[in-house]
């Protein structure tokens, strides 16, 4: 054998599971006898594999492909945290040209997968409203740093469980999070106080919304605000999600049923 064909033979040693993202048919048919299970990830099935989990999101960067893929292949019980994993991927374009080896166990539990996969807005809502806080947090306001809390899908309910501090300035129009000009609008009205509630298609419902959800057993970690709080609240007793931006370390947080599930530094995207 090669020196090549050495190294890969004991780099796929012991593996117990593979994940084909996006797979041609003839790579897919090239697995169809493997021993391990195979599970095809990516936005469609298009090679009518058995197994299938999809990625509701292009994810462009290849370790987050493989988080979520593996992640929603642990929440559907199609692998199990133990196993040994081979990924194959194109990381620059269609073409597989990317062999990854991880263990499923290191993808489990961050909650990403659900946030999009499970929440009642749409995935493209979800990440929509991730970006707009990504923004926010890198650029700030005219330089400073600058809050904001998104309330993100059941926005009949959240609307119920929150009050007006001001007049809205979504009352009477039809926009939706993700349209260029929407986004300008929300990091302009950020300055001022209260949340924005967004609707599961991404209609935005209100900004200058005062929460006030019931706050009882919403365990969030401590050294976060009255911002954090209220987002981690209004998850509990309504399904939407939270996303929330914050002044003081600038970290972008997301809350779902009460508890925190995701926290990123805008300067890392
Ligand atoms: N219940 C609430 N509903 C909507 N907005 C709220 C609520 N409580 C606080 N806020 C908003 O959060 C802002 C900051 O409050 P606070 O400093 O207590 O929160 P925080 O969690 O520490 O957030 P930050 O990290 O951004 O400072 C308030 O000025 C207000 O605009
Ligand atoms: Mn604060």
């Amino acid at each position: 054998m090669t020196a090549v064909g050495t190294f890969l033979d004991a780099f796929a040693d012991d593996v117990e599971g593979i994940c084909l993202f996006s797979p041609s048919s003839s790579l897919y048919s090239t697995f169809a006898d493997a021993d391990e299970p195979v599970v095809v990830i990516g936005a469609e099935n298009t090679v009518d594999a058995d197994v299938f989990v999809e990625l509701p999101l292009e994810f462009r960067d290849p370790t987050e492909r493989i988080r979520f893929g593996v992640e929603g292949a642990l929440g559907q019980d199609e692998l199990d945290e133990e196993m040994e994993l081979l990924c194959v991927l194109g990381s620059f374009g269609d073409d597989m040209d990317t062999v990854m080896r991880v263990r499923a166990g290191d993808f489990s539990d961050s909650g990403v997968y659900d946030l999009f996969a499970n929440s009642r807005a749409d995935p493209s809502v979800v990440r929509n409203v991730l970006e707009v806080s990504v923004e926010l947090g890198k650029k700030g306001q005219k330089g400073k740093p600058v809050g904001a809390l998104f309330v993100v899908g059941d926005a009949g309910k959240v609307m119920n469980k929150s009050r007006p501090l001001s007049y809205n300035p979504f009352e009477k129009s039809h926009v939706h999070v993700g349209d260029p000009i929407v986004n300008v609008m929300l990091k302009e009205f950020s300055r001022l106080d209260g949340a924005f509630v967004i609707s599961d298609s991404g209609k935005i419902v209100s900004a200058y919304r005062y929460l006030e959800p019931s706050a009882a057993g919403v365990d969030i970690p401590k050294g976060l605000g009255a911002r954090h709080m209220a987002a981690g609240a209004v998850t509990r007793d309504t399904n939407a999600i939270a996303i929330v931006l914050s002044e003081s370390d600038g970290l972008v947080r997301a809350f779902k049923s009460g508890e925190l599930i995701l926290e990123l530094d805008p300067e890392d995207y």
